[in-house]
């Protein structure tokens, strides 16, 4: 294994006809870490990756694996491993699905069954893979990415359709690479999904980049706020402003820097402000990460969830909705290079 390639993603536009999917996105993803690539349906993910091995041409600026395109890759199989889609012949067996681009990438056949055994898949190696669940199928994927013993891993939503057993297995999975020193990046649409595997992330939203850095960094964005409403809101206002409280005004109230939501509920008591509304915005890094892709209204609410209930109730907005979504396999195909079929 060659180790230590990042993935560094320059000034990346895409466009499709009137369609801007991705616009001047940089970013780099370091060996050694898994890194969280995410952001919400439609937001870029998909034609990112797919720039990045060489199965759509960028508009403009570059996506490189230390410095070299997929395409100029001189052996891509042992440098990427790549899984965009679990589409495979549903006729053939596992086996011999991993053994024809084992055979075209000239990698030992031995190697079929160590990256069977690699991913649990051992004792089905012979099954035709018409008859595996997509659980399976998310395997076999991985599987074909190990073929090549590569130092990169690309893959767009890997844990989607796993079972909470599949869950875990792939958590340890994803950071025992990262700590053989390969570069890891997975996509996916939702931060919980990832959150306990990734130590880095990158986030996109509209085709743009909104945040890159350590998943603890996101943490700290996450810190507590106070929401707070009245029917005279410029009284309010006059109040906040007073008593020395920064605040933004969002659809729902004020939005106010203050964790302690007495703290504001005594200023507009000091200014005889009436108040309609005064709860304490949920934190957290999911809340942290619906806030920076737009999916969250500024009373912490997503989007599809119930509006909140205006009480004296801590932790006042509803949790946001983190059940996995059906099971589609993601979109995209695997690099023409021996990509899976
Ligand atoms: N071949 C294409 N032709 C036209 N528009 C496209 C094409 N591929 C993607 N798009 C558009 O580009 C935008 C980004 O899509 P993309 O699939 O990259 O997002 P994503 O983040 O991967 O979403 P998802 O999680 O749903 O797969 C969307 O508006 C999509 O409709």
């Amino acid at each position: 294994m060659a180790s230590g390639i990042p993935i560094e993603v320059s000034g990346l536009t895409k466009r499709f006809g009137p369609v801007t999917a991705v616009e001047q996105l940089s970013f780099a993803v370091q060996p050694g870490r898994v890194t969280g690539f995410l952001g919400p349906n439609g937001a870029g993910k998909t034609t990112t990756l797919r720039v990045l091995l060489g199965l759509e041409r960028p508009t403009e600026g570059t996506a490189t694996f230390g410095g070299t395109r997929y395409g100029a890759l001189e052996h891509p199989l042992q440098t990427v491993g790549a899984a965009l889609e679990a589409d495979f012949h549903p006729g053939r067996t596992a086996r011999n699905h991993l053994a024809v681009y084992a055979t075209a990438s000239g990698i030992p056949k031995p190697r079929v069954d160590a990256v069977l055994e690699q991913v649990g898949l051992a004792e089905f190696g012979g099954r035709r893979v018409g008859g595996f669940s997509l659980g399976m199928r998310q395997r076999l994927a991985l599987a074909y990415t190990l073929l090549g013993d590569p130092a990169v891993f690309v893959l767009d939503e890997p844990i989607n359709g796993l079972d909470p057993e599949g869950i875990k297995w792939i958590r340890v999975f994803l950071r025992n690479l990262a700590a053989e020193g390969r570069t890891v990046l997975v996509s996916s649409h939702l931060l919980s999904e990832v959150q306990q595997s990734v130590d880095d992330v990158v986030i996109i939203a509209k085709g743009r980049l909104v945040k890159t850095g350590t998943l603890s960094s996101l943490e700290l964005d996450a810190a507590p706020r106070t929401i707070v409403d009245s029917p005279d809101r410029e009284a309010l206002r006059a109040v906040l402003a007073t008593a020395g409280l920064d605040f933004t005004e969002g659809r729902n109230g004020f939005i106010v820097d203050e964790p302690d939501p007495g703290r504001v509920g005594h200023a507009a008591f000091s200014g005889n402000v009436e108040l309609s509304s005064l709860h304490r915005l949920k934190s957290g890094l999911e809340e942290s990460f619906l806030t920076l892709v737009g999916e969250q209204d500024d009373a912490g609410t997503p989007p599809d969830s119930a509006p909140p209930v205006h009480s004296a109730t801590p932790e006042g907005a509803p949790p946001p909705d983190s059940t996995p979504p059906d099971s589609a396999p993601p979109v995209g195909n695997t690099p023409d290079e021996g990509g899976a079929r």
